[in-house]
């Protein structure tokens, strides 16, 4: 499907900043680093938690541990989504009992993402809370279950036309957030 751009909300700069007040935000929020723990959602929550935890450590001279959760099998579609679906690696190096986590990934949309990642959580003990960081909120109007953001770099109010694009060096040749539309909602 070919996806045309619309609009660069975000470059590099724009996302290093967001994501510098995320990380302020939630060390505000848990009043300092103490049993903080990110956990980033593959692929691009990843390595949105490696940046938020060294920009922590700027900030306190701690840097809080960072988990990983692939929520493939946890999907509500995994039916639809082919016999070998790719799973890769859920890292958790410590555990999340007792801990205050902080979810972290690039959008938020439906919510059916991280309604997967809290029951994949919750398969690997009692966190004490669980927060939500999301470098994109697209809007409460397209959200499909009662899942809100308690961190949002940036609020993007959007059609179901459009997809949010976000791009990071780690998978992708340049640094931004952009607007896509597909060819056929045009008009
Ligand atoms: O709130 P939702 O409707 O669940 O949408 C948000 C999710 O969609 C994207 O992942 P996607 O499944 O497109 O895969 P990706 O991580 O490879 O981009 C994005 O990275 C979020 O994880
Ligand atoms: O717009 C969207 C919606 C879900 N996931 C994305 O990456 N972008």
């Amino acid at each position: 499907m070919e996806l045309v751009e619309k609009s660069r909300i975000m470059d590099g700069v724009r996302v290093n900043r967001a994501l510098a007040r995320l990380a302020s935000e939630i060390v505000e929020d848990n009043q300092g680093v103490e049993d903080l723990y990110l956990i980033g959602i593959r692929r691009r929550g990843v390595p949105l938690a490696e940046r938020i935890a060294d920009k922590i450590a700027d900030l306190e001279g701690v840097r809080p541990p960072v988990g990983i959760l692939d929520i493939t099998l946890y999907r509500d579609d995994l039916s639809t989504v082919g016999p070998n679906p790719v799973v890769n690696r859920t890292e958790l190096p410590l555990t999340v009992e007792e801990k205050n986590i902080v979810l972290i990934d690039d959008v938020l949309y439906t919510g059916r993402t991280i309604r997967a990642a809290l029951d994949q959580l919750i398969d690997f003990g009692r966190p004490r809370r669980v927060r939500l960081a999301v470098l994109i909120d697209r809007g409460k109007e397209h959200r499909e279950l009662p899942i809100q953001a308690d961190f949002v770099g940036k609020f993007v109010p959007t059609k179901k036309s459009e997809i949010i694009k976000v791009m990071l060096k780690e998978f992708d040749e340049e640094e931004g957030v952009a607007i896509v539309e597909r060819p056929e909602a045009r008009g």
